[in-house]
């Protein structure tokens, strides 16, 4: 269970976060959905016990993070978005000394398991810096995993990967859920957070403008896209249903298209911008 109470935090003269409310339940996969700049890593980096807020509360597992660091530590796993491997050893020796770190028990077996889990037992023995991005990213995750932790928080996990290796990652990723652990990931995919997770806090300038499944953050704006253009300029109309949509569309014929609508669309809604 994460929970975050009010959660701001101030640096000099920019606000990262203001007022973050969130409860994330046991065994959730929810993401924090955003722009650059928005505020999720600071999230992330406040629930890790990484940075301290300016004000505001935070539990891991009814752990305080800034009162209690040390016990929340032992119940969390973190992947960081930059890949912070050390690639002249092999994905073995990182596993090991990590592991050797942090006092995991039956370590061998752990990282035979991981291996396993990440389809990367063949590899455990090559240099990291062979390996492709998502294997890169595969073996990060999976050295997040090491003490068994019941939560798990991903900063932006398939940033910079192609399309067919992000879904590979996102494979792991539900496994992850299916087994239970409690996920928060950070993303600016919105395909990442529509097809991946129970929910979706849509961070903004630093604030939490919407929290919902996808699927009910969709129906909020209407179920239906109408794109038309008039004189060159893309227009975008929400609607209710396809039927509302298809009349629509008969009004007007320049390069009309329907669609559903997206997390994308709801983004524009609240907040007049695009996403990416
Ligand atoms: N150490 C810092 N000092 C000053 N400003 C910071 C610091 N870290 C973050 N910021 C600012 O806080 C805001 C939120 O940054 P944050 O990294 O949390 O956003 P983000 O949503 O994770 O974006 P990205 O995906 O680009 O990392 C940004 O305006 C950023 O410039």
């Amino acid at each position: 269970m994460i929970i975050a109470a009010g959660l701001t935090k101030i640096y000099l003269s920019v606000t990262a976060l203001q007022d973050l409310n969130l409860q994330v339940a046991p065994g959730e996969l929810f993401a924090l959905l955003g722009p650059n700049g928005a505020g999720k890593t600071t999230t992330i980096k406040i629930l890790t016990t990484l940075t301290k807020p300016t004000r505001g509360q935070a539990w891991i597992q009814g752990f305080d993070v800034v009162k209690q660091p040390l016990l929340v530590k032992q119940r969390f796993g973190v992947c960081p978005q930059e890949i912070n491997l050390d690639k002249e050893l092999t994905a073995y020796e990182n596993l090991l000394i990590y592991g050797k770190l942090y006092q995991t028990q039956d370590l061998k077996n752990r990282i035979r398991e991981l291996l396993e889990l990440g389809e990367l037992t063949t590899r455990a023995h090559h240099l990291v810096r062979t390996f492709s991005g998502g294997q890169q990213r595969r073996l990060l995750i999976l050295r997040a995993l090491l003490s068994r932790p019941r939560v798990l928080f991903l900063d932006e996990p398939t940033v910079g990967l192609d399309p067919q290796i992000r879904r590979q990652i996102w494979d792991l990723i539900q496994q992850l859920h299916n087994d239970g652990i409690t996920i928060m990931l950070t993303t600016h995919y919105i395909e990442e957070a529509e097809k991946l997770c129970d929910r979706v806090g849509i961070l903004n300038q630093g604030r939490l403008i919407a929290v919902d499944s996808p699927q009910a953050l969709m129906r909020l704006v209407g179920g239906y896209v109408v794109e038309s253009t008039d004189n060159g300029r893309r227009h975008y109309q929400l609607v209710r249903d396809r039927d509302q949509a298809y009349a629509l569309a008969q009004e007007d014929h320049q390069g009309i298209i329907i669609r559903q609508a997206n997390l994308e669309d709801v983004f524009i809604q609240l907040t007049g911008q695009r996403l990416q």
